[in-house]
C-alpha cells in the first residue's frame, strides 16, 4: 500500500493522492469509532493476536480449547477470530437464553465459504441465513418431507436396511470375519435416506453398483470433512485468495461434483415420472410435485438441489456417528449391553426381529442413545448460530453479526452439571419420568433448540434406535482378536462437522436367534 502512495506521488496525480488520504483519513475515523466501541462490556476471554485475533488459540481439537477457555473466563466467553465477533459456551443457562428468550436474536446463521460453495450460497435451509427464503425451505421440510404420516410410509425402507445390515453382519460371522461396525452403520445410515430421498440405495444387495456407490461415500465424506473445518478465509477475508490449506479449491470441486450428482438424480426422476403416473415413490419425487415460492409452477432446480443435498448431510453421518460411538460404549461395558438385551428380549422376545413399533417401550436403550448424546454428541458444535443485532446476555454486550459457538462436546463433559463425567451411566437418566432427547433445562441438546433445531430429530432417533436394538438383539459381540482388553479400545475423537471415534470400530459377532430371522428376501 505504501509503494503504492509512493508510486501516486511520484507520478504527481495529486488529485488521486487527495483522495487516497481521504480514504485513509475516513478509514482512521471508522476504526477510531470501533475503538470507541470498547466502551461495549464484551464477555471475558483470552487477550488475542493482532490482526488474527483469538484464532491460533483453536488448536488441533477446538472444543476442547474453547471448553478449557470456558473453565477460566466464565460460561459466556468472548473470541475474535480474525475480524469476526464470536462467543463460546458450555452452560445451559447461556443456551437456554440464546435459543429461547433471545432465539429471534440468535437465529441466523454466519455466511461462509462452506455456505457458499456446498449450501448453494446460503440457498439450502440449514446453512441460510435467517429469512424469508429460509422460511420457506424449512416449512418445505416439516409440512411435505418429514410429516409423521410420510415418515410412516417409509418405514418399510428403514426396516428392510436394518435387516439387510444384519444378515450382512450375519454372513460375516459364518465366514469367522471380523465385522467393521462402522461400515454397516453408516451404509445403513446412507441407505435409509437415499432410498427414502432418492429411491435408490448405495450400498450391499440392489444397490446402484460398485463404482457410482464409491464415488458417492468419497463425495459425502468430503463434503462432511470440509463442512467441519475452521477456514481462515472465513475469517480473514482479505487473505481469502491465498487459500491458504486449499479448503476453498476442495470446496469449490465437491460442490460442483454434488450439483452435477442432484442434477442427474432429478433429471432422472423427471423423464420417470413423464411415464409413471403413480404418485410419488421418494422425496424427490415429492420436491417436483410442489409448487414454487411466488406461486410458481414448481420449485426451482437449486432450491430442490440444496433441500437434497442437506437431507443427505444432515441426517447420514449424524445418526451413524452416534450409533457408532452407542456400540463402543457397550463393548466397553458388556453388563450395559447385556441389560438393554434383557430389555428388548421381554418386549420382542426371540421369535421376531425387533420393529419400530417396539422402540417406545425400550427406556433402557433410549437411556444408552442419550448418554451417547452426552458422552459423545456427533457434532461437537452445534451448527453455528449468527446474532441479527446487538444485544445483552448475561449482562454482556454481544455485538450484532457475533457468531455463536455452543460447544456440546463440552455440555457434556461439563463437571458443574455432570457427575462422574467420564464414566458411561445410562442409569443418570432412568429417573422414573419419560426420557426425552430434548431436556428441558438445557443439560442435552443434541438437536440443538429454538427456530433452528433440527427438523429431522424424530427420523434421526428412529435410526439410531432401531439400527443399536437389532444388533444388540440378533448378537453378541466380542473384542476382536488383536484386543486383549476393553483398554484396548480406541476412544480418540477426530474433529470434523460429525466427532468420530479416531479407528472404526471393530468386533466379532456370535448370531443369538432362530437363522430364519438373519435371512434377506430379495428387497434387501
Ligand atoms: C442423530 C441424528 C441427528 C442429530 C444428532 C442432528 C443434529 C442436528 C443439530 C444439532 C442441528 C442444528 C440445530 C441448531 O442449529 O440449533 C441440526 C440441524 C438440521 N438437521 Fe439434524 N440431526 C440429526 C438427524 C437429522 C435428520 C434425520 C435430518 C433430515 C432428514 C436432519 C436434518 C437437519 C436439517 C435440515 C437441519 C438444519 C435446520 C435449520 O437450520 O433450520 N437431521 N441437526
Amino acid at each position: 500500500m505504501i509503494m503504492g502512495w509512493l508510486q501516486i506521488f511520484a507520478s504527481g496525480d495529486i488529485i488521486q493522492a487527495t483522495s487516497t488520504i481521504f480514504l485513509v483519513l475516513i478509514s482512521l475515523a471508522l476504526l477510531s469509532s470501533s475503538l470507541r466501541k470498547t466502551s461495549w462490556k464484551l464477555p471475558p476471554g483470552p487477550r488475542g493476536w493482532p490482526v488474527v485475533g483469538n484464532l491460533l488459540q483453536l488448536g488441533s481439537f477446538p472444543p476442547s480449547a474453547l471448553a478449557d477457555l470456558n473453565a477460566k473466563y466464565g460460561p459466556l466467553v468472548y473470541l475474535r477470530l480474525g475480524h469476526v465477533h464470536a462467543v463460546t459456551t458450555n452452560c445451559p443457562t447461556i443456551i437456554k437464553e440464546l435459543t429461547t428468550a433471545q432465539d429471534d436474536a440468535f437465529c441466523s446463521r454466519p455466511s461462509t465459504i462452506a455456505s457458499e460453495y456446498l449450501g448453494y450460497n446460503g440457498y439450502d435451509v440449514a446453512l441460510a441465513p435467517m429469512g424469508g427464503h429460509w422460511k420457506m425451505m424449512r416449512r418445505i421440510c416439516l409440512e411435505h418431507l418429514l410429516t409423521t404420516k410420510r415418515l410412516d410410509s417409509f418405514q418399510k425402507y428403514r426396516i428392510q436396511e436394518a435387516q439387510a445390515m444384519v444378515h450382512a453382519i450375519w454372513e460375516e460371522s459364518r465366514a469367522a470375519k471380523v465385522c467393521n461396525l462402522r461400515d454397516h452403520l453408516s451404509a445403513l445410515g446412507m441407505n435409509v435416506m437415499t432410498h427414502m430421498l432418492l429411491g435408490k440405495k448405495y450400498f450391499g444387495a440392489q444397490s446402484v453398483g460398485a463404482v457410482e456407490s464409491s464415488e458417492f461415500r468419497n463425495l459425502i465424506h468430503d463434503q462432511f470433512w470440509l463442512l467441519g473445518v475452521f477456514n481462515v478465509g472465513d475469517y480473514l477475508p482479505y487473505l481469502r485468495w491465498l487459500d491458504i490449506h486449499g479448503y476453498d479449491r476442495r470446496m469449490k470441486e465437491v460442490g460442483r461434483r454434488m450439483d452435477q450428482f442432484h442434477a442427474s438424480i432429478i433429471e432422472e426422476h423427471r423423464q420417470r415420472k413423464q411415464h409413471d403416473k403413480d404418485g410419488p415413490r421418494d422425496f424427490v419425487d415429492v420436491l417436483l410435485s410442489l409448487p414454487g415460492e411466488k406461486g410458481e409452477k414448481s420449485l426451482t432446480d437449486i432450491e430442490m438441489k440444496a433441500l437434497i443435498q442437506d437431507l443427505i448431510a444432515g441426517a447420514t453421518d449424524t445418526s451413524s456417528v452416534t450409533s457408532e460411538w452407542a456400540m463402543l460404549e457397550l463393548l466397553r461395558n458388556p453388563q450395559i449391553m447385556q441389560k438393554a438385551r434383557d430389555e428388548i428380549g421381554k418386549v420382542v422376545g426371540s421369535q421376531r426381529p425387533v420393529e419400530e413399533r417396539d422402540l417406545n417401550q425400550l427406556p433402557y436403550l433410549k437411556a444408552i442413545v442419550k448418554e451417547t448424546f452426552r458422552r459423545h454428541p456427533p457434532g461437537a458444535f452445534i451448527v453455528p448460530h449468527k446474532s441479527l443485532k446487538h444485544t445483552k446476555v448475561a449482562g454482556y454486550d454481544i455485538p450484532k453479526g457475533t457468531v455463536v459457538f455452543i460447544n456440546v462436546h463440552a455440555l457434556g463433559k461439563n463437571p458443574a452439571i455432570w457427575d462422574r463425567i467420564d464414566e458411561f451411566l445410562p442409569e443418570r437418566f432412568l429417573n422414573g419420568e419419560r426420557i426425552e432427547f430434548r431436556d428441558a433445562d438445557y443439560k442435552l441438546v443434541p438437536f440443538g433448540a429454538g427456530k433452528r433445531q433440527c427438523p429431522g430429530a424424530s427420523l434421526g432417533q428412529f435410526m439410531v434406535m432401531l439400527g443399536l436394538a437389532r444388533l444388540i438383539h440378533s448378537f453378541d459381540w466380542f473384542l476382536p482378536p488383536h484386543m486383549s482388553t476393553v483398554d484396548d479400545i480406541d476412544m480418540q475423537e477426530v474433529f470434523g462437522l460429525t466427532t468420530h471415534p479416531a479407528t472404526p470400530l471393530q468386533a466379532v459377532a456370535s448370531p443369538r436367534l432362530l437363522e430364519s430371522l438373519y435371512s434377506c428376501s430379495s428387497s434387501c
